[in-house]
């Protein structure tokens, strides 16, 4: 069976699950911060709006203190780092370069809803690596464990795919290898921002869904390399305890329940799902009084503002704070913040940014990425209204200390991902700021 591939993994294994067919346990004890699993990218695509950008070798961005982007002479649709870049992607790329642009602006391509172009390109480079192994005699381990995977009980009929990228054997199993397409479909990110699409079969056959996981992908990009995914434990993971990734951003209260249905096959029956199916509607007060001290509730609810690490708390969510839980308050409240830390009021960007805080806090399981990410983009709104304003206010200045000492703690579980730079680089340059700002300029001593 070819997840002897997980061989090179001791502290994972694979056991029976009853609906899942298998899960992944830790065969070890597993710190934080630990890497459980590193897997190549079977095959990877950009996004349309990073193409040019990027290159589709390595995914690396172009210009800054890389090369510039080169454009394929032969298609000009392809963009590489480098020569050595392009050599990496010229064995399966020379197989549909010539026909690339007549599929590309084929009415059978250009009817394609966006999604359905993605997966056309995807299936093209799937079967453009697969012909290559063909071709060298090369492994085809990680194809195998593609073909291993749970075939989606509902996919459609493959969408077109550019000529040539395989030879006629392979036309009976394009059905087949497509089947595998609609849930195990990674977004590629660097610092949670999705650039591209792809398939890492070993990935997909080993972790199960959980609405709150206890691990999550990252993606290591190097020049003249394919994307690795490497999978990191977000908590201490106890032997024999089950590792899971999420499938959807958990945030996605009310439609991600029904999503894993559609797309997945599965009818989630996790703690959170159960809470919030639980939570009949309630609708948001529109006096914004009444709503601004059901937010200081939440806030006081989940520790916000303590000084203490805030962590979701063990007892019931208060009845009056089910409205809080909804996708469509998430993202106003995101709007707010996002807009009042750009352009004032740094009040309610502070209120906004600590609500938003506590509601990640309970939505995403502990050290999650994206409660770190919010941790800093409020460090640096209060870092702005102290600078702008002058605010040498102590509790004001300890309270972007703090925030920042939070980001770090997540984010340095997490690691390093994607591109060069990144959130703990503007970490770093933040604590020295502060500092120096504090001790040359404002004579502050915290
Ligand atoms: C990417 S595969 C996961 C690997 C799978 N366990 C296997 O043995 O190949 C995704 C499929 O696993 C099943 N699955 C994943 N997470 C699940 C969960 N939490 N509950 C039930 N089924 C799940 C669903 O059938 C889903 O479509």
């Amino acid at each position: 069976m070819s997840t002897l591939l997980l061989n090179g993994f001791p502290s994972l294994r694979l056991e029976s699950h009853l609906e899942a067919r298998n899960k992944a346990v830790a065969a070890r004890n597993i710190s934080a911060g630990a890497v459980v699993l590193s897997t190549p990218g079977f095959a990877t695509v950009l996004l349309p709006s990073e193409k040019g950008r990027r290159c589709d070798a390595c995914h690396l961005p172009g210009g800054g203190q890389r090369q510039a982007i080169l454009r394929c002479s032969g298609c000009a649709s392809y963009f590489y780092c480098d020569s050595s870049c392009q050599k990496l992607h010229w064995p399966k790329h020379k197989l549909i370069c010539k026909r690339w642009n007549s599929f590309a602006t084929s009415p059978a391509f250009q009817s394609l809803e966006e999604h359905e172009k993605m997966d056309a390109i995807l299936l093209t480079h799937t079967l453009a690596e697969l012909s290559v192994l063909h071709q060298t005699g090369g492994s085809q381990a990680h194809f195998d464990t593609l073909m291993e995977l749970l075939p989606s009980e509902n996919s459609s009929q493959h969408p077109p795919v550019c000529p040539n990228a395989y030879p006629s054997c392979l036309e009976a199993q394009i059905q087949d290898i497509y089947s595998r397409f609609g849930n195990n479909n990674f977004a590629v990110h660097s610092h949670l921002n999705t650039f591209a699409h792809g398939v890492f079969p070993l990935a997909s056959r080993t972790f199960n869904h959980s609405c709150a996981p206890n691990a999550a992908a990252k993606y290591i990009l190097n020049a003249s390399h394919v994307v690795v995914m490497e999978v990191v434990a977000l908590r201490d993971i106890t032997l024999g305890e089950e590792v899971c990734l999420t499938y959807l951003d958990p945030a996605l209260m009310q439609s991600r329940h029904q999503m894993l249905e559609i797309t997945y096959g599965f009818r989630c029956r996790c703690q959170s799902c159960q809470t919030l199916n639980s939570m009949d509607a309630t609708t948001l007060p529109i006096d914004a009084s009444d709503l601004g001290a059901l937010e200081a509730s939440l806030r006081k609810f989940v520790g916000i503002g303590t000084g203490a690490i805030p962590s979701a708390p063990s007892q019931a969510i208060p009845r009056e704070l089910y409205c809080l839980f909804s996708e469509a308050y998430l993202g106003q409240l995101s709007e707010t913040f996002s807009k009042a830390s750009h352009e004032g009021s740094y009040e309610v960007a502070q209120q906004s940014g600590e609500t938003l805080l506590a509601l990640y806090i309970m939505i995403y399981p502990p050290n999650y990425p994206q409660i770190g990410m919010h941790a800093l983009e409020i460090t640096k709104s209060r870092w702005n209204a102290a600078v702008v304003g002058d605010t040498k206010d102590t509790l004001y200045i300890k309270t972007t200390q703090y925030y920042l000492a939070l980001s770090r703690a997540i984010l340095d579980i997490f690691g390093q991902e994607g591109d060069p730079d990144g959130p703990r680089q503007e970490i770093s340059l933040l604590e020295s700021l502060i500092n120096e700002t504090l001790i040359q300029e404002w004579s502050v001593n915290i």
